[in-house]
């Protein structure tokens, strides 16, 4: 997998999804999350795929093991870069997602990474602690849900860059952390709460970052993504 920037296709539609693909002449690593996906199906993943994008498919399953490990099978169909699941679901459903995923995969095809949500990037500590009653850390929270994704075999994990170092010095390099909640300076930060820069997430450890409306709603979109992927490779 390159370590090109994941670009979250948060749009309702593939006409929006493509006019968007369309300001650019190359194939990109995409992330397509539940508003896409449930309102348009699989066949948006054919399509990216068929025009060369890479994909992280985020659809953050959670349910009993049994379910999940369904889900994961039918998926495995799809050449994917990345996948995921809530570590909140536990172990044994991860367990099981992985074993879905392993079962489903055609023989010839490479095998999808399967990373696991910690605490999303939207979550303050002290909503943590109000609303799901975690008296710790975001980070005790965090490297908690990580080590139950790394004792169930998964690829890594999705976390903010705030985390991402801790999780590097506890699993080591190999371990992913791939981390949302990225903006430009300047840009607003909205629904989330722990955020930084591409510049900074690189010096804190991440090994991916996925970046949404800093690229897709702004003025010049190709601009946009081309400044992340400077400060993300250290040339800005
Ligand atoms: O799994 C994710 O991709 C994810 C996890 C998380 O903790 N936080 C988070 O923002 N995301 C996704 O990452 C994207 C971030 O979008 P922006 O805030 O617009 O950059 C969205 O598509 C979210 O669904």
């Amino acid at each position: 997998m390159n370590q090109k920037p994941f670009i979250a296709l948060d749009f309702p539609t593939w006409e929006d999804t493509s006019s968007f693909l369309e300001l650019f002449d190359e194939s990109l690593n995409v992330k397509v999350g539940m508003e896409l996906y449930l309102q348009n199906g699989p066949s948006i993943i054919e399509k990216l795929l068929k025009d060369n994008h890479r994909i992280f498919l985020d659809l953050k399953l959670h349910d009993i093991p049994n379910t999940v490990y369904g889900a994961m099978k039918g998926l495995a169909q799809y050449d994917l870069e990345l996948l995921n699941v809530h570590a909140a679901g536990g172990t044994a459903m991860m367990e099981k997602a992985l074993e879905g995923l392993h079962t489903g995969r055609p023989a010839n095809q490479n095998p999808t990474k399967l990373i696991a949500v910690t605490q999303l990037t939207s979550t303050s500590e002290k909503q943590m602690r109000d609303e799901q009653l975690i008296a710790r850390s975001i980070n005790d929270s965090v490297l908690h849900y990580a080590s139950l994704a790394k004792q169930s075999g998964l690829d890594g994990v999705v976390c903010s860059p705030h985390e991402a170092m801790l999780i590097r010095e506890h699993y080591g390099e190999d371990f992913l952390r791939v981390t949302p909640g990225i903006r430009l300076s300047d840009d607003d930060k909205g629904d989330q709460q722990r955020i930084t820069t591409p510049e900074k997430a690189r010096e804190m450890g991440s090994s991916l970052i996925v970046v949404g409306r800093s690229i897709t709603k702004a003025e010049n979109p190709q601009l946009a993504y081309e400044q992340v992927v400077k400060e993300w490779e250290g040339l800005k």
